[in-house]
């Protein structure tokens, strides 16, 4: 009862409000032609409608003062005296349409509008449910008049309108009345506050300026639709076309404004929003055409929802739009109009209200460009980034809704996410080893089979707050080893708990570009830091949710570094550079031989098809030892996430059996084999054999590892055995007699790389990534150097000293740049 009295009280307000926005200039009309018996003057109407919009105002801001502190009931029953009154009056109005009553009706909608969003703050959140319904209703009331009886009609039909608003705020107020209370909500966002002492003080406001623009803008659009139809002469109903276009659009804008270009950080989409909305009112101010303006009426209202939608403002919307329809009203009042010739044949006619358009439009353009510039602290930086990711999935966790995972202690167990029923892949690598490319190929194969909604990611940067600390970490002047390793494990706490938990819990694959190796090696292994700090920390950021696979790209530094310079990064890789990316390297390798039912090591340097093979035959088995998600993927989801974290009450498991699974690009399966005894020795690396002890050869099958056991952080444990096995072609599958067959995808030919490389998605990320890293490149130098005056503090011979169960290889004597973070390998 009480939402369909809010239902008749928000319709019945909207479409008096409607009418009056009509009725005004039509009575001003009347009343010039009736006692001056002269032509009617669009600026004096204008001019009028002006009052009803400045009366309507002070209505809305009224109540706040007087009702702030008043107790709920005693609102209602304001709320349902106000609605009487205004009822009365537009009855009043409909049957002596004299301009004094209208101005009364003005004042006292606004205060049964402020009223109602006092009393019932919702109210003001559903503008589907609102604006909707008040603009069918006009609509259709004018639309129908006017097919009947042609322009002037639709004035009377717009009169009868009024007496559908009043009625129904006399139904409302009765409803409202007698109903039962209405239990309060807090109110979240675009609600005028409750009580003044409601408001946020200033600097808890995110842009507060840019939000009151846009819905000047909104106010303008509003106000100036009237003026529009009477100058263009579209009639009533091209003003009911105009309003309804209008609030559509914004009632859309506002409602998927919080999953509106995911990808793009929020202060940068108000600011595309000013853009847009200020570029999209000068257009509607230069179209003559009645269709052509209520589109884009529509779409400057969409781009304020979507744009005010990014904001967290709470105050209230009145201030800006009534600014913007009171300045857009004066600026149209001034009432000329001028003809521009264009060609001997075309002219374009300027008028004081296509000025109102074009003035309103040009400060929402000017305020767009400033905020592009001023809303983040790395100003333009990232520009390119959120214009590439801007519609991308991964970030599609609207603003302020992540669903946070269970809570769980420091070190939490991973029973703390056996609720999550999907499937975790992480890749690791060096950088240029072809992670993301692989990931996409990943998820793209995955898709293709069928496999449901696949989520890829990547750290640092997969979600909103993540790309704002990934800026500082990558974009930035750089910062201390260890606030680094803090804003990397920060990045991805909130990544867990924002984006990769919701979508394990959802049942989806999870592909993720980096985890919690990804430390282990930069921070631990090539910065030096303590091993063991490093792994609490992610394990504490993470609440130990692990990777059901991680997938090791291995590959020689120079050969990256030769792929990452395609990218436009520097080639060069100094003697610290090598360095440091060697133990990066050896950090991975070691990770994975330590843990090999969970890793899998692929020779990334190959052809992306090569690698996809592998990759995609480890994901399809380690698949199928779930519950045959390739066949029926809901159920497919169902296991639990690997228990087992160091630390934590559930042991992790090491029987031994399981193994690291090396892909080489070597031919001949060599299962029995230490990597120094691979096939292809001369391409194998010294690096790889010296880094990964593998005394006890097993059977090197995900399918057969021990169930998704393990933790991600292993303690020291060296009986993990590593396996070589054959990559190319068929022959794979061929030389292990264990394997399903249907669960092994031979390795594509090489032919198949133009394909690959062509996949829309590969391209976007490259181009992503190119923009991004050319960007970080300049910025890298900037670290260097300032990174090289560091050094002599945190560099030295110390360096090979104590660093835990590191990666570093005992004979490793050359001073490690203790500064080189990732920028250095730049
Ligand atoms: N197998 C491959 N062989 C040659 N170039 C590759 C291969 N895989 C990726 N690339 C290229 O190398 C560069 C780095 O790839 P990318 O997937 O972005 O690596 P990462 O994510 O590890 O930095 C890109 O320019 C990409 O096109
Ligand atoms: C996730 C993570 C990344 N990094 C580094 C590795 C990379 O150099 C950089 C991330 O940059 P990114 O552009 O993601 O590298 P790529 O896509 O080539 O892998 O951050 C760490 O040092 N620690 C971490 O925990």
């Amino acid at each position: 009862m009480v939402g369909l009295a809010l239902a008749a009280l928000s319709s019945g307000i909207a479409g008096v409000v409607g009418f009056t926005e009509v009725l005004e200039p039509t009575a001003m009309r009347d009343i010039f032609l009736e006692v001056e018996g002269t032509t009617f003057d669009v600026r004096q109407a204008v001019l009028a409608l002006l009052l009803v919009f400045v009366l309507t105002a002070a209505g809305v801001f009224l109540p706040h003062r007087v009702l702030g502190g008043l107790a709920p009931p005693a609102r209602r029953t304001v709320l349902g005296v106000t609605s009487v009154a205004t009822a009365v009056a537009a009855l009043a109005l409909f049957f002596f349409p004299v301009v004094w009553l209208s101005w009364l009706v003005a004042l006292l909608l606004g205060v049964a509008v402020a009223v109602m969003v006092l009393q019932s703050p919702d109210a003001n959140q559903k503008p589907w449910r609102t604006a909707g319904v008040a603009a069918g209703l006009l609509l259709f009331v004018t639309y129908a008049f006017q097919i009947v009886g042609g322009v002037e009609a639709g004035a009377l039909g717009v009169r009868w309108f009024l007496l559908l608003g009043a009625v129904l705020l006399l139904v409302a107020a009765v409803l409202v009345l007698l109903g039962p209370a209405q239990p309060q909500a807090p109110p979240e966002t675009g609600t005028f506050p409750q009580a003044s002492a409601a408001l946020r003080a200033p600097e808890e406001i995110a842009r507060p300026w840019a939000c009151h623009l846009l819905f000047g803008v909104l106010g303008a659009v509003f106000a100036l639709a009237q003026p529009a139809v009477i100058d263009e002469g579209f009639g009533q109903a091209g003003f009911a076309v105009i309003v309804c276009s209008a609030l559509l659009g914004w009632a859309i804008g506002y409602e998927v404004g919080p999953t509106f270009a995911p990808g793009m950080t929020r202060p940068r989409l108000t600011s595309f929003a000013l853009l847009g909305s200020g570029v999209l009112m000068g257009a509607a101010g230069i179209i003559e055409e009645l269709s052509g303006k209520a589109v884009l009426s529509g779409a400057v209202a969409f781009a304020v929802g979507v744009g005010v939608r990014a904001q967290p403002y709470v105050f209230s919307r009145r201030v800006g739009v009534t600014l913007g329809g009171v300045l857009a009203l004066l600026l149209a009042s001034a009432g000329f109009r001028a003809e521009v010739p264009l060609s001997t044949y075309a002219h374009w006619s300027v008028s004081s209200i296509g000025i109102g358009y074009g003035a309103v439009g040009l400060a929402a353009l000017i305020a767009g460009v400033v905020a592009l510039f001023t809303f983040s602290p790395q100003g333009l930086q990232g520009l390119a980034v959120d214009v590439v990711h801007a519609f991308r999935s991964p970030a599609a966790v609207p603003e302020g809704h992540s669903r946070g995972l269970p809570s769980g202690g420091a070190l939490g167990p991973a029973g703390d996410h056996a609720a999550a029923t999907g499937v975790f892949v992480a890749f690791e690598g060096a950088d240029g080893s072809g992670k993301s490319t692989q990931a996409s190929l990943l998820a793209e194969h995955l898709r293709s089979r069928g496999l449901g909604p696949v989520t890829v990611t990547r750290e640092p940067g997969g979600t909103e707050a993540g790309r704002a600390m990934r800026s500082v970490l990558l974009d930035g002047e750089g910062v201390a080893a260890r606030s680094e390793a803090l804003l990397f494990a920060a990045d991805r706490a909130h990544h867990v708990a924002a984006l990769v938990g919701p979508a394990l819990e959802r049942g989806e694959v999870v592909i993720t570009d980096r985890y919690i190796d990804s430390s282990l090696s930069y921070q631990a292994a090539g910065r030096e830091l303590p091993r063991d700090e490093i792994a609490q920390l992610s394990r504490w950021a993470t609440e130990g949710l692990v990777p059901h696979l991680t997938i090791v790209l291995d590959i020689d530094p120079q050969t990256a570094a030769a792929r990452t310079a395609s990218r436009g990064e520097q080639n060069h890789l100094d003697s610290a550079d090598i360095e440091f990316r060697r133990r990066v390297r050896e950090s991975f390798l070691d990770l994975a031989a330590k843990e090999p039912s969970r890793y899998i090591v692929i020779d990334a340097d190959r052809t992306a098809a090569q690698i996809a093979a592998d990759v995609h035959a480890a994901v399809d088995r380690l698949l199928s030892t779930r519950a045959a998600p390739q066949v029926r993927p809901d159920q497919a989801r169902s296991a639990p996430v690997p228990p087992g974290v160091p630390g934590s009450a559930v042991p992790a498991d090491h029987s031994g059996e399981a193994v690291t699974t090396v892909l080489d690009r070597g031919g001949a399966a060599q299962s029995a084999h230490p990597p120094a005894d691979r096939s292809t020795p001369d391409r194998s690396t010294p690096d790889r054999s010296s880094a990964t002890p593998h005394p006890a050869p097993a059977t090197p099958n995900l399918a057969q590892a021990p169930k998704q056991t393990g933790p991600v952080l292993p303690t020291d444990q060296g009986e993990a055995a590593t396996t070589v096995i054959p990559t190319r072609g068929s022959e794979s599958a061929a030389v292990r007699p264990d394997e399903e067959p249907t669960t092994v995808l031979p390795g594509r030919p090489a032919a198949e790389e133009p394909q690959f490389r062509q996949t829309k998605s590969r391209e976007r990320l490259q181009a992503q990534a190119e923009i991004e890293r050319r960007a970080r490149e300049r910025l890298r130098q900037a670290r260097m150097r300032s990174s090289g005056r560091e050094r002599p503090q945190n560099s030295g011979p110390q360096n090979s000293g104590p660093q835990g169960p590191g990666p570093q290889e005992p004979g490793s004597q050359e001073p490690g740049p203790r500064d080189d973070g990732p920028g250095r390998r730049r």
